[in-house]
C-alpha cells in the first residue's frame, strides 16, 4: 500500500520511548519545508485547514471533501507522515467511518476523532461534549472504516478543560478499550493532571496545546507522551510575511527593495525544481526525436 511506510513511521514514534514535536503543516509548501527541516511528523490541524482552505476561523465550516483534498495535495508533495485533526469526524458515527475512508485514501498517516459536540449547538455558548457512549461508537466506527491496518486512529477528548479530569479519565479508558492506537488530549493544565491520565491508561499519549508547566520532552516522554503539539505558528508567520510584502508594494516599494523574501535557492528547493526539471528533460526533450 502506497502510504504504509508513512504510517509505520508514525507508529514507530508512538511505540518509541521519546516525545517529538510535529511540524505544523497545511499545504504543499509547508509540508515540504517541515520535511526538509527534519521534522519526523506533520500535524494538520483543523484550525489551519479552515484557515488555509477557506480563510475561516475554526468553527467547523470546512467540509470533509475540502479537508481530504488538502491532505491529498500534501501527500502528493511530500512523504512526511501527517497526523490529521479530523475534528468530530464530520457528523455521526457513520460519517466518522466515511471520514476515515477519505483520509486514508488521501494519504494521512493518522487521524484524531474527538468527542466535542460540533458544530456548536444552538443556544450554547460553551463547548459541549457528546455522551461517552456516542464517543465510543465513533471510535468503533473509525476503526471499522480503516482498510489499511497501519493507519493510526486516535481517540481524542478535551474533557479535562470542559467537564473534569475525572471525566477525561473515564472517556480515555472507554476509548482505549475500543482498540484505538493512541489517546489525544487537549486542555491538560498541569503535571498532576497529566500524571493522573497517564497512570489510568496504557496507550501512547498525544498532547494538544499544553501550558508551560508541561514543557520538557524528557518529562513528557516519562509520562508516555509521544507527540506534543506546539500550536500553529508557521501559518501566522506566513500571514505576517504576506501582509508585510503586500503592504510595502501597495505603499509603492519597488519589488527589488522588498525584505524577507525566500531566496531563489529556497524557492527552488520548495518546488523540488531540479527533480521536476530532470523529469521534464527526460519525457519532453527526448520526445522531440532526432530532429531536435
Ligand atoms: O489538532 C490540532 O492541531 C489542534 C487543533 O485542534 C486545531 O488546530 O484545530
Ligand atoms: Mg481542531
Amino acid at each position: 500500500m502506497a502510504f504504509r511506510s508513512r504510517r509505520e513511521k508514525l507508529r514507530s514514534i508512538l511505540s518509541g520511548g521519546t516525545c517529538v514535536h510535529p511540524g505544523s503543516v497545511y499545504d504543499a509548501i509547508s509540508i515540504r519545508i517541515a520535511e526538509d527541516l527534519g521534522f519526523p511528523l506533520g500535524m494538520f490541524g483543523g484550525s489551519v485547514a479552515s484557515l488555509a482552505v477557506l480563510g475561516d476561523p475554526d468553527v467547523t465550516l470546512i467540509t470533509l471533501t475540502e479537508l481530504a483534498e488538502q491532505m491529498r495535495r500534501m501527500s502528493r508533495a511530500s512523504a512526511l507522515p501527517v497526523l490529521v485533526d479530523a475534528d468530530h469526524g464530520y457528523g455521526n458515527a457513520l460519517n466518522v467511518r466515511r471520514t476515515v475512508q477519505e483520509l486514508e485514501t488521501a494519504g494521512a498517516a493518522g487521524l484524531t476523532i474527538e468527542d466535542t459536540l460540533l458544530p456548536a449547538a444552538f443556544g450554547e455558548t460553551k463547548t459541549q461534549l457528546i455522551p461517552l457512549e456516542e464517543g465510543v461508537g465513533k471510535m468503533k466506527a473509525a476503526l471499522d472504516g480503516r482498510s489499511d491496518p497501519t493507519l493510526v486512529i486516535m481517540g481524542r477528548t478535551g474533557a479535562a478543560a470542559i467537564t473534569s479530569i475525572e471525566d477525561a479519565v473515564r472517556r480515555a479508558e472507554a476509548y482505549e478499550a475500543t482498540g484505538v492506537d493512541a489517546l489525544f488530549f487537549t486542555g491538560i493544565k498541569s503535571r498532576t493532571e497529566l500524571e493522573t491520565i497517564a497512570s489510568a491508561t496504557r496507550l501512547p499519549i498525544v498532547l494538544g496545546g499544553a501550558p508551560e508547566e508541561l514543557n520538557g520532552l524528557d518529562y513528557l516522554a516519562s509520562q508516555r507522551v509521544r507527540i506534543a503539539l506546539q500550536g500553529h505558528a508557521p501559518i501566522a508567520a506566513a500571514t505576517q510575511a504576506v501582509y508585510e510584502t503586500q503592504k510595502a508594494l501597495r505603499e509603492g516599494m519597488a519589488p527589488k527593495s522588498l525584505k524577507g523574501l525566500a531566496s531563489s535557492e529556497l524557492m527552488a528547493r520548495v518546488m523540488r525544481e531540479s527533480a521536476v526539471k530532470a523529469r521534464s528533460a527526460d519525457v519532453l526533450e527526448q520526445n522531440l526525436g532526432p530532429n531536435k
